[in-house]
């Protein structure tokens, strides 16, 4: 199988090391010439787990994605790509250089968090199958082609939105090869008929432990450890349940505990949020808590503690 990973992040580099260890063929689109060329002459060391010796793959191509429609005019197109940037460079800019490396056959996976993007590209790419990605690895990014593997999880996949051209047994016979080639490069997957209900579980769980361990800078598991603390962690469930019901968004089973329960799984993780605080880039909450509070706008609730969590993570940065 042909993987175009456009996004060589944390999550990029490790998913395209693992695929090409695993005998994948795996392309890599960066955002600037330095990183392409760096991966070309280093290839990525990934590191799993403490006292395993570092896995290092060479002979990698990679390239800058603005050079996309000069490369393609000699290359194949991929059968997917694995967009792994962040939501917020979902852009009209990213689509444009996109194009080139999509084909007839090209199916793009999304890993986003947080919600909005799969509508955007939806509409961007109205032929294309798209799907969603929702996983719980870990991956940390120590340097332009070194990350860390910082805990194995479940990565669940499904189709999105509606792609006319595709027929449905197609869809979903390209989505077991994907869950079979993930397996064999030692990515635990699974295939959902429903992504939808796992993004929107992921969606609350982001919206409560990432802003408030922003906010307060400490670990997830710390969020358990004082009364005030869980009460604001209550309030925050609450609120999105209410959202989820006035919209008919189903959630199986005790917001609280579940976001209680991750807290205590990831106890010593740092959550996404917090480590783009203490990096100094922009967060994610605007497709977290900021489109709870849109979707609670439009059903005509309020939502006191979303807003507020959103517009004090918000200010952190200029
Ligand atoms: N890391 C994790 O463990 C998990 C992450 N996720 C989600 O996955 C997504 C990616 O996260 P993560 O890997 O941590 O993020 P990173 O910030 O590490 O990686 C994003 C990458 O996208 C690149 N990029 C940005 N714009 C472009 C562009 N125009 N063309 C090509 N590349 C571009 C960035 O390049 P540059 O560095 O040059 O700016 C960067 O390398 C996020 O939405 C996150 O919420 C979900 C679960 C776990
Ligand atoms: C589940 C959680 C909170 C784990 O850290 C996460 O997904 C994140 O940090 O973004």
């Amino acid at each position: 199988m042909k993987f175009d990973v456009v996004g060589a992040g944390a999550l990029g580099l490790m998913f395209g090391c693992k695929l090409a260890a695993s005998g994948q063929g795996v392309r890599f689109w960066t955002r600037t010439n330095e990183q392409a060329k760096l991966l070309v002459k280093e290839g990525i060391m990934l590191l799993e787990g403490e006292g395993s010796s570092p896995m290092n793959i060479t002979s990698l191509t990679a390239y800058s994605l603005q050079e996309a429609s000069t490369r393609l005019e000699t290359q194949m197109h991929a059968d997917w790509i694995i967009l792994a940037t962040k939501q917020r460079h979902i852009d009209n800019a990213l689509v444009k250089a996109m194009k080139p490396i999509i084909g007839h056959d090209t199916k793009i996976l999304c890993l986003q968090n947080g919600i909005g993007h799969v509508e955007f590209l939806s509409q961007a790419f109205p032929k294309t199958p798209l799907y969603a990605v929702i996983t719980t690895e870990g991956a940390k990014r120590s340097g332009s082609y070194q990350v860390i593997r910082a805990g194995k999880g479940v990565t669940t996949v499904g189709h999105v939105g509606s792609s006319s051209i595709w027929k449905e047994i197609d869809l979903q016979n390209a989505a077991e090869k994907l869950i079979d080639t993930f397996d064999a490069a030692g990515f635990c997957s699974l295939l959902s008929k429903d992504i939808d209900r796992e993004i929107y579980r992921k969606l609350l769980i982001n919206s409560v432990i990432n802003p408030l361990t922003a906010m307060w800078r400490i670990t997830n598991g710390e969020l358990l450890e004082s009364e005030e603390r869980r009460k604001l962690l209550q309030q925050l469930c609450e609120e999105a349940i209410a959202i989820y019901e006035a919209r008919n968004i189903p959630f199986e089973g005790d917001a609280y505990d579940i976001v209680s329960e991750v807290c205590r799984s990831t106890a010593i993780n740092m959550s996404s949020m917090l480590k783009d605080v203490l990096q100094g880039v922009p967060t994610e909450i605007d497709y977290i808590n900021g489109r709870l509070v849109e979707m609670a706008k439009q059903s005509g609730m309020s939502v006191p503690g979303h807003e507020m969590i959103w517009r004090l993570v918000r200010g952190l940065y200029k």
